[in-house]
């Protein structure tokens, strides 16, 4: 039995995710929770005919209690979204409380899931979960994933209009956080490498930095990006399933992850880019979710530079999710 969650289930990401995941055939069973909508949106989905028992849970009746108890993964697109003219700090003031409350649910119903969070600000968000599940003194460092997926979905995407190849062919990583300046992509390691003009790698990367803008403003004000996301999302959690239940080895997705998840490498780690406790790498997957962080590799200067630019805001971002726990809770 695979038991999958979406928190959230209902909204722009919630709803074409959970259809991704009813199609994958890993997932028994597929809990929707939502504060709206959610039982429709399951009914719905239940009439495709793959194997996932669909169920659809709102606030009453204990339905987030429900939604999670025996969950294998939990995924969490629940929140606002950006309009134009906003940073996704700030969606801080609201999202940090609703993360917050599900994280906690989460403590106590699925203390033992693979939790992958959407929801924005990625950066502040995933220590705001970490910080709930250690209060419960339920934190296991290699479950817990910040989805950034996107940003390499982006950069295979943006890259392979340049090179004039089939997208799927080009792989890019991007590490960092999931905001502007904190999204690093390294174009240096390209694969398979391409010689890009300097004029080319700035506006590349500028482009895959600020991706979600574009979205923003295209929907002018009807949100952002939900259908890529949740095709992204989906890929992502079909590697969790990949990893840890059907004990596929070498699997490798880049993710925004609490560095302790890996001790070993991580002192090296850690040291690369100031210090920093949370940091998106490329992570190889196993069958208890992170099996080891891949470092940053070798950098240009441009790409050190970027760094050094991501490092100051990545580190205000951690600090302001992890002190949203402790002084309230
Ligand atoms: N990590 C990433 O790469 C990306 C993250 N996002 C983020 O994902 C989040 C969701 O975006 P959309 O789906 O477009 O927004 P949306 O507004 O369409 O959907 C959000 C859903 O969350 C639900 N919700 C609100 N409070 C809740 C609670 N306490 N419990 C359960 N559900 C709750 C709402 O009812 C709604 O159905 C936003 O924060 C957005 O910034 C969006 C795109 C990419
Ligand atoms: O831009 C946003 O606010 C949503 C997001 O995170 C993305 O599309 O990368």
């Amino acid at each position: 039995m695979v038991k999958a969650t979406v928190l959230g289930a209902s909204g722009g990401i919630g709803q074409p995710l959970s259809l991704l995941l009813k199609l994958n055939e890993a997932i028994t069973e597929l809990a929707l929770y939502d504060i709206v909508n959610s039982p429709g949106v399951a009914a719905d989905l239940s009439h495709i005919n793959t194997p996932a028992r669909v169920t659809g849970y709102l606030p009453a009746d204990e339905g987030l209690k429900c939604a999670l108890t025996n969950a294998h993964l939990v995924v969490i697109p629940a929140g606002v979204p950006r309009k134009p003219g906003m940073t996704r700090d700030d969606l801080f003031k609201i999202n940090a409380g609703i993360v917050r409350d599900l994280a906690t649910g989460i403590a106590q119903h699925a203390p033992n899931a693979y939790i992958l969070i959407i929801s924005n600000p990625v950066n502040s968000t995933v220590p705001i979960v970490v910080e709930v599940l250690k209060k419960h003194c339920v934190f296991d460092p290699k479950k817990i994933f910040g989805v950034t997926t996107l940003d390499v979905v982006r950069a295979s995407t943006f890259s392979s209009e340049i090179i004039g190849s089939d997208p799927r062919d080009v792989r890019v990583p991007v590490v960092g956080g999931h905001s502007g300046v904190t999204i690093v992509p390294l174009l240096s390691q390209i694969s398979p490498q391409k010689g890009f003009s300097e004029e080319q790698i700035e506006k590349l990367t500028h482009r895959i930095q600020y991706g979600g803008d574009e979205v923003v403003k295209a929907k002018d004000g009807a949100g952002s990006a939900t259908l890529s996301m949740a095709q992204a999302g989906a890929r992502f959690a079909s590697s969790i399933l990949d990893a840890t239940v059907k004990g596929k080895p070498g699997i490798i997705e880049p993710s925004y992850v609490c560095l302790d998840a890996d001790k070993e490498h991580c002192s090296q780690l850690k040291d690369a880019i100031g210090g920093l406790e949370y940091f998106s790498y490329n992570v190889e997957l196993g069958p208890d979710g992170i099996h080891k962080i891949h470092g940053l590799g070798e950098v240009s200067p441009y790409e050190r530079k970027l760094l050094e630019s991501a490092i100051p805001e990545l580190k205000q971002n951690i600090e302001k999710g992890v002190s949203f726990i402790n002084s309230k809770l």
